[in-house]
């Protein structure tokens, strides 16, 4: 069940056995692999980097452009002062320094989307440097138990998208529409060791941007995409060569490419080949990764300094004045997710794992705070039935947590209900399973009509044992002559009998005794 929560990691993207044997072991004769992730999240602006053009999504064929972004003689750049704090937002929540001053380049490149033939960056004075975040790495099915790492980020550095070619049959079309929509570059630090580590890091970012509201993270529009760098050396080594897979479009992608690439190039190493310095591209469909362009020769880019854009100066302290206002922003931080998780254990007892699935979830945390709210629940209890019977209802109706609008207000009273122990943890879920597929009355209702109530009358329940004890006499027997693992089966069926009604405490003390006589 708990694998449903983790779709990004699903099986197929799991390294080999062979692999995993080969990359764990610590004998100094094995592979260790390294993982640098490089990602460009679009900023979350109306309005593009340098212009007033917007940057919509489902927008038709360049209609989202400005003189600027088709490269018009004469048109200037002015930089959109959002982008900046958003920039500087994202640096804060990501621990970055943020540089009181920084500067823009020209990065040229020759293709026809982009039509200056160069690309505004940061590349000698970005915006931040020298992050650092720590994480949860926890794949259900995979990692037995979570552990915590931290990766450090080298740069935030604000720069241009490029427009997108089309190719036709006989020709290539140029749609300008994301042509200067404004983009933040992450670059992190060799740090990482393997898929799992890039997209636990990954869901941990996405958390992030989603709560300081700087990045949609819609990966599936493109506004976030992933270039995953990898090497594998051997231990005491130095780092091996690196291929760069670009444009990684969904956390699952980041896992598969990379699994693949390391167990590429072990094979590529351990039969005496060497690995290129090459670009490579994640083939969704045939989950591997090709190759697209060397970078052996490297690129000369021509970086030169942008002269129509100033140094940007940004205020530091609190009482200084300025375009954006890093202090300020600083204190506007909201709580961040490993702040949410160290609360949930704290305030509320949770386990590890509950505090990592409820904060990768937006749409559970949502419920676990608004059922909380009006009651006073057992958070344990309460994250049960949401990790379990919740997701196990969803499930089955192929549903997404965040298809799902549930009234916090209803689900804090079906907690309470089995907390109380009116009803029991199974009827909870046929509950859940009524309103999730439309049924409008509040829980008590529906377990009035129903008659779901549990029963807990002590008559009633031993005369339901002794029924289940007449109708199975070969399990009885089975019990009675030592065997008795078949308790399970005996109470599994009373509950059956009961319809999930009987309160199971009170069965298994009833059932013991009458076996026992
Ligand atoms: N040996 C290595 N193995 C795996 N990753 C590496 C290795 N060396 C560097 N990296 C990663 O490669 C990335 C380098 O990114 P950077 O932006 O500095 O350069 P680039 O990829 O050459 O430039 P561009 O922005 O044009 O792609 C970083 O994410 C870094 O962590
Ligand atoms: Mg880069
Ligand atoms: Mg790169």
């Amino acid at each position: 069940m708990l694998k449903n929560l983790c779709r990004h990691v699903s099986k197929d993207y799991y390294p080999s056995l062979e692999l995993r044997r080969s990359i764990t072991n610590k004998s100094d004769n094995k592979w260790t692999s390294v993982v640098g992730l490089e990602v460009h999240a679009q900023i979350n602006t109306v309005s593009k980097l340098f212009s007033g053009a917007p940057t919509n999504f489902s927008s038709p064929v360049n209609t989202n452009v400005s003189f600027f972004d088709c490269s018009i003689p004469g048109t200037l750049p002015v930089l959109n002062e959002k982008c900046v704090e958003y920039g500087v937002l994202t640096a804060l929540a990501l621990n970055c320094r943020v540089n009181p001053v920084s500067t823009f380049d020209r990065k040229h490149y020759f293709y026809a989307d982009i039509p200056s033939g160069y690309q505004i960056t940061q590349q000698r004075h970005p915006l931040a440097n020298d992050g650092k975040l720590e994480f949860q790495v926890f794949t259900p099915g995979f990692h037995k138990t979570p552990y915590r790492t931290q990766v450090r980020i080298k740069q935030l550095q604000l720069e241009q998208d490029s427009g997108k070619t089309l190719h036709d049959v006989d020709r290539s079309l140029v749609d300008l529409n994301r042509a200067g929509v404004p983009l933040m570059e992450l670059v992190f630090e060799p740090d990482l060791k393997d898929g799992e580590e890039a997209a636990a890091l990954l869901k941990e970012l996405i958390t992030i941007l989603q709560r300081i509201g700087t990045c949609s993270c819609k990966m599936e529009e493109g506004a976030l995409r992933v270039d995953a760098n990898v090497s594998v050396h051997k231990k005491g080594d130095p780092l091996g060569v690196r291929t760069e897979t670009k444009n990684i479009g969904s956390v699952r992608g980041v896992a598969g490419a990379i699994r693949y690439e390391i167990d590429r190039q072990i094979k590529i190493k351990e039969s005496g080949g060497e690995i290129e310095n090459e670009t490579r591209a994640w083939d969704a469909v045939n989950k591997t990764t090709v190759a697209m362009r060397d970078k052996e020769r490297q690129q000369d880019y021509r970086y030169m300094p942008e002269p129509n854009l100033p140094p940007l100066h940004l205020a530091m302290g609190p009482v200084e004045h300025g375009c954006v206002n890093v202090d300020d922003l600083r204190k506007s931080l909201p709580e961040l997710p490993e702040e949410t998780r160290s609360r949930l254990r704290d305030d509320f007892g949770l386990n590890l794992e509950q505090s990592i699935i409820l904060v990768n979830e937006k749409s559970f945390l949502e419920l676990f705070e608004g059922a909380c709210r009006s009651r006073k629940l057992q958070g344990k209890l309460l994250a049960n039935l949401l990790i379990n019977e919740y997701t196990n209802v969803l499930h089955k109706m192929d549903l997404e947590p965040s298809q799902v609008t549930f009234d916090s207000e209803y689900f804090g009273e079906i907690v309470e209900l089995v907390q109380t122990g009116q009803i029991s943890r199974n009827i909870a879920k046929l509950v859940l399973d009524e309103i999730i597929h439309g049924n409008h009355k509040n829980p008590l209702q529906i377990i009035k009509e129903n008659n779901w109530m549990q029963i807990t009358d002590e008559n009633e329940l031993i005369k339901l044992c002794q029924n289940v004890i007449e109708e199975n006499e070969k399990i009885v027997t089975q019990y009675k002559s030592g065997k008795t693992k078949v308790f399970k089966a005996l109470l599994g069926l009373v509950a059956t009998k009961s319809k999930q009604r009987a309160n199971m405490a009170k069965c298994d003390r009833i059932l013991k005794e009458l076996l026992s006589k």
